[in-house]
């Protein structure tokens, strides 16, 4: 059931090709169905029309001389021109080129006048540097004259590893992709150039999925729903976990109010923020459910939270970058919790990341860091797409990561990744990290495991975001939260 929520990379992707190919699947009978895969979709979304397709110099300007044929075929007005010259074209893509009846035009004699859609079949997965400035001319063009582009597998100019975009990309309306999609597709800045992604089965058996193994999925709800920590009949608010927010000063309790709302609906039996003794006042009369520590400092938490048997703390949320939110991370990873470090948290380990990744490595109750951009770039001096900065970190830090972000990405040290894409753009706003952060501990003092738990986290968030629409602000998810896992029982 996973199985559809697989992603590859662009080498991943040439070896299910591959493979399907010793399997028995012939090169040429992929890129028929490709064709087929790319106009049926055209078909559903445009009345026959003139057409230009562009077709580059390797196999994706085969899909694209595939598309020409197909929807000459069937009517509609088709113009082809070829970057490069196509009788250089080798192995199936020649073998397409000599299928195509119709001219072929070369590249800089090519006019829009009179097209309405362009088929955009010049550099896939083959692609690296930059485009030609032919072709970047041509792109400029198409776009000032606001004509529709189908971009085949992915806009010429990205790389569907990283999501990375090169200089004069075009945007498509639509992109039709095969057999599974990129991770780069998931990624910004190309996740906003391809339109709708329609990814078409092209005949390569799923099975290929077993020697490949791929380590990144699209994050939803398969990949985690038997995992969530519904409460069963029998048990009691102990059984189902006691989790500590740790709060912050009495000008900053507002983080973790929020934080520890979220975490007593996402799963956790009990919740207690451990607040300094100078804010319980302040704590004591906007809590009800959450109950309330006075804790003057980390020693006093440690013993703490061994009395309570606490299962999972979350440090951070308006904590400040102080020698107490440090002394208090020691402590809880010295503990027998699942922790969850945010904001601050991870801040007062700018000058001394090794020393965390050591206290993290040296346990072995799980440790979930969920950092922003900023906030990751203060602990880890590492290169790459979000997927593979994420990797990179919990394989470096010993943690579940889960850098936030447009497509937000969950990576555990064994190096799987998931990407989140549910979130609306409208839950960028103050205070949205906190309850994420309050999700997961809760999710984690419930029972779920680390990776999961993270996961479900950012596709709840997402969700409740999802629900409340533009103008809602923090305190608005936790309500939504019900609703999310009434929808995921
Ligand atoms: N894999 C599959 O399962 C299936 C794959 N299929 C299709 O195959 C596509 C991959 O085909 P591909 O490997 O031939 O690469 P492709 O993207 O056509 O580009 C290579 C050509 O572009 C050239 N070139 C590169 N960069 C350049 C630049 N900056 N400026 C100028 N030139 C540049 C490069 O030149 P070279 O680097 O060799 O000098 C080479 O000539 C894939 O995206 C999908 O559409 C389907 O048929 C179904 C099955
Ligand atoms: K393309």
């Amino acid at each position: 059931m996973t199985l559809t929520r697989e992603m590859l990379t662009v080498p991943e992707m040439y070896e299910a090709d591959r493979l399907a190919i010793e399997g028995g699947v012939p090169g040429l009978e992929l890129m028929e169905a490709a064709g087929q895969g790319i106009t049926a979709h055209m078909e559903q979304a445009w009345d026959p029309c003139p057409v230009l397709v562009l077709c580059g110099p390797g196999n994706n300007g085969g899909d694209g001389y595939v598309v020409a044929r197909i929807l000459k075929q069937e009517g509609w007005p088709v113009t082809v021109a070829a970057w490069g010259d196509p009788s250089e074209l080798t192995g199936d893509a020649a073998d397409m080129f000599g299928q195509w009846d119709g001219d072929t035009k070369a590249f800089d004699a090519v006019s829009l006048d009179g097209i309405s859609l362009v088929v955009d079949a010049l550099f896939g997965a083959g692609f690296r540097g930059d485009l030609p400035e032919d072709v970047k001319g041509l792109f400029h063009e198409i776009a000032a004259r606001g004509l529709s582009v189908v971009a085949v597998d992915v806009p010429s100019g990205m790389n569907g590893t990283t999501g990375w975009v090169a200089e004069g990309t075009q945007r498509a309306e639509m992109t039709v992709s095969f057999f599974r999609p990129k991770v780069g597709h998931m990624l910004l800045p190309g996740r906003e150039y391809l339109g709708k992604l329609e990814i078409v089965d092209i005949g390569i058996p799923p099975s290929v999925l077993d020697q490949i193994k791929p380590q990144t999925w699209m994050n939803g709800r398969e990949l985690w729903t038997d995992a969530l920590p519904f409460p069963e009949m029998s048990g009691h608010k102990y059984s189902r976990g006691h989790a500590a927010v740790v709060g912050g000063g009495v000008t900053a309790t507002g983080a973790a109010r929020i934080a520890a709302r979220a975490c007593l609906r996402s799963g956790a039996g009990a919740v207690t923020v451990a607040a300094p003794p100078a804010a319980v006042m302040t704590y004591s009369i906007t809590l009800e459910a959450v109950m309330l520590a006075s804790l003057a400092g980390a020693e006093d938490f440690a013993n703490w939270l061994d009395v309570k048997r606490i299962n999972a703390v979350l440090i951070g949320p308006g904590n400040g970058v102080t020698d107490r939110t440090r002394d208090f991370v020691v402590a809880a990873l010295a503990s027998d919790a699942a922790v969850t470090l945010d904001a601050d948290a991870l801040t007062v380990f700018r000058d001394t990341p090794d020393h965390l990744f050591s206290l993290i490595k040296n346990r072995q109750a799980p440790v979930i860091l969920t950092p922003h951009g900023s906030e990751f770039e203060r602990l880890f001096d590492v290169a790459g797409s979000a997927v593979e900065r994420a990797r990179a970190a919990a394989l470096q830090s010993g943690a579940v990561v889960l850098l936030k972000g447009a497509s937000t990405v969950v990576a555990a040290p064994d190096g799987r990744a998931r990407v989140n894409v549910n979130a609306p753009p409208w839950l960028a706003t103050a205070g949205s990290g906190d309850t994420l952060a309050g999700i997961i501990t809760g999710l984690v003092a419930g029972g779920m495991p680390a990776f999961d738990a993270a996961s479900a986290g950012a596709w709840i968030h997402g969700e409740a975001g999802a629900l409340l629409g533009p103008g809602m602000i923090a305190e608005d998810l936790e309500a939504q939260i019900p609703a999310v896992l009434a929808e995921l029982q």
